[in-house]
């Protein structure tokens, strides 16, 4: 038997002996011991209490009588110190009344003395099955009684969770935050989140993307203007306490960088044309496709405001570092879309999703959305299959070798196929079962075609 949790299998069970025999103490820590458990152990209630306030044990057998009290004593002030500890009592033999008193004060179980070590392994087996579903099933009461927070992000990969965890703790705050993510990895997305989960969702949210305005038009849209008697408010004033979400902020002209990093510094910002300041108190959120760090090397972007945005930083990752999000993705967008278009569509075959998971995603999200959109357009039936996707997805719409040498096309074709086909079915055994190469053709292809895995 592994006894490792089940939740997580790096955690070994930990359990503390509290047991005045020496005989019964060590021979039962042995015992526990060669059954694959960390054992502790302590002879007295006050070394078993220092114990359990120095490690956060899973089981803890302890004897009824003990030198400095009892063992319900002890397990009370156990309970205290962690109330996720599972107890057994060791009782003497025939004590029936101290059993069920170690039952009333929450003891999962008791043993009784002599303790019969193949009795002692079906109590722990039963013991931490037990705990295992307890402790699941309080984590999913806890996931019912808090509604997902982020329940517009879709996905439950590795990289996703960790995100929405680290998205979390920044809402809490009221702290500028930079997104940084390929393009239609969902950073607006994660903006809004990040407003809609902190102390300020009840205020307003206002997004600009950078790149799409002419600068005068920008800076009155940001700062605000009093030029020629019209007064423009500006959207760091309008968005009041709420949150500013600054799309592509490399686009931004150098001057407007310095006027936006005085509002950041100073709070405060004056309209163009106007005569006073006025307070800036919305968080700001800003994103980018770019390296800033590159293009403050290169003189483009304004190194204090770059320092200044670099503080709170996340990373969105793209989708091909998280392709366990794409079965989601595709239910979610398939619902969408076949919505939005009145269709019947409800699914994605299996083959489907696993042509979509073996696919580049350039364009991330976004372009999975816009792939799916299309899909369903297309799907006469009620499943989207391999032939409703947009043909150049696994890259069967690449263009064509600029030779007309037919040996160098034929050796551009077979990479494209070899790569794909690698794509779809990463496990080169699949893969050259399905291409009907040998193992080792295989490999050779690989290496003189210089495909990259
Ligand atoms: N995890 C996700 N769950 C559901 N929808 C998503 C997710 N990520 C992105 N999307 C959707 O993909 C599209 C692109 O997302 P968004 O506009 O937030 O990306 P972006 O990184 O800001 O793109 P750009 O850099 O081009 O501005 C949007 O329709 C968004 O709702």
């Amino acid at each position: 038997m592994s006894n490792r949790l089940s939740s997580d299998p790096a955690v070994v069970r930990q359990i503390l002996i509290v047991e005045d025999e020496p005989i019964i103490r060590n021979t039962l820590a042995e015992f526990l011991s060669s059954e694959g458990y960390q054992v502790t152990k302590a002879v007295s209630v006050e070394e078993g209490i220092s114990r359990a306030r120095e490690k956060d044990f899973h089981l803890a057998i302890c004897d009824i009588q003990l030198p400095d009290g009892d063992g319900i004593k002890l397990m009370r002030l156990m309970h205290k110190i962690n109330p996720s500890v599972f107890v057994l009592i060791i009782t003497a033999y025939g004590t029936v009344e101290s059993a069920v008193e170690a039952f009333k004060a929450g003891a999962f179980d008791y043993l009784t003395k002599p303790v019969i070590f193949e009795d002692l392994a079906n109590k722990l087996r039963r013991v931490f099955e037990y705990r295992d579903l307890y402790l699941e099933n309080q984590k999913l009461r806890r996931e019912l009684a808090q509604p997902n927070r982020f329940d517009q992000i879709v996905g439950s990969s590795e990289p996703l969770r960790v995100l929405q965890e680290t998205i979390g703790k920044i809402a809490a705050t009221h702290s500028n935050v930079l997104l940084v993510g390929e393009t239609g990895t969902g950073k607006e997305l994660f903006a809004r989140a990040i407003h809609s989960a902190g102390p300020m969702r009840d205020e307003k949210f206002l997004a600009v993307n950078c790149g799409t305005r002419p600068i005068e038009l920008l800076e009155a849209e940001l700062f605000g203007s009093e030029a020629g008697g019209k007064t423009q408010p500006g959207i760091l004033r309008t968005a009041g306490g709420g949150t500013v979400f600054l799309d592509e902020i490399a686009s931004l002209p150098m001057g407007t960088q310095t006027k936006l990093l005085r509002a950041i510094e100073y709070q405060e910002s004056m309209p163009s044309g106007g005569a006073e300041t006025y307070t800036v108190s919305c968080r700001i959120i800003t994103s980018t496709s770019e390296d800033l760090l590159r293009l403050v090397g290169d003189g483009n972007f304004e190194e204090d405001l770059f320092y200044r945005l670099d503080g709170v930083k996340i990373r969105i990752p793209p989708l091909r570092e998280r392709l366990d999000d794409i079965p989601e993705l595709v239910d979610h967008f398939v619902a969408k879309h076949s919505r939005a278009l009145r269709k019947r569509v409800v699914s994605a075959s299996s083959e489907t999703i696993r042509l979509l998971m073996s696919a580049q995603w350039k364009g991330n999200v976004r372009q999975l959305d816009n792939a799916i959109e299309r899909a369903v357009i297309m799907c006469d039936g009620t499943q989207i299959e391999p032939g409703d996707l947009p043909p150049d997805l696994l890259g069967l719409g690449q263009p064509l070798p600029d030779t007309d040498d037919l040996r160098s096309a034929l050796r551009h074709y077979e990479r494209l196929h070899i790569t794909r086909v690698l794509r779809q079915w990463p496990d080169k055994r699949e893969a050259a079962k399905r291409l009907k190469l040998g193992l080792s053709s295989l490999y050779r292809k690989i290496e003189e075609l210089s495909i990259e895995l």
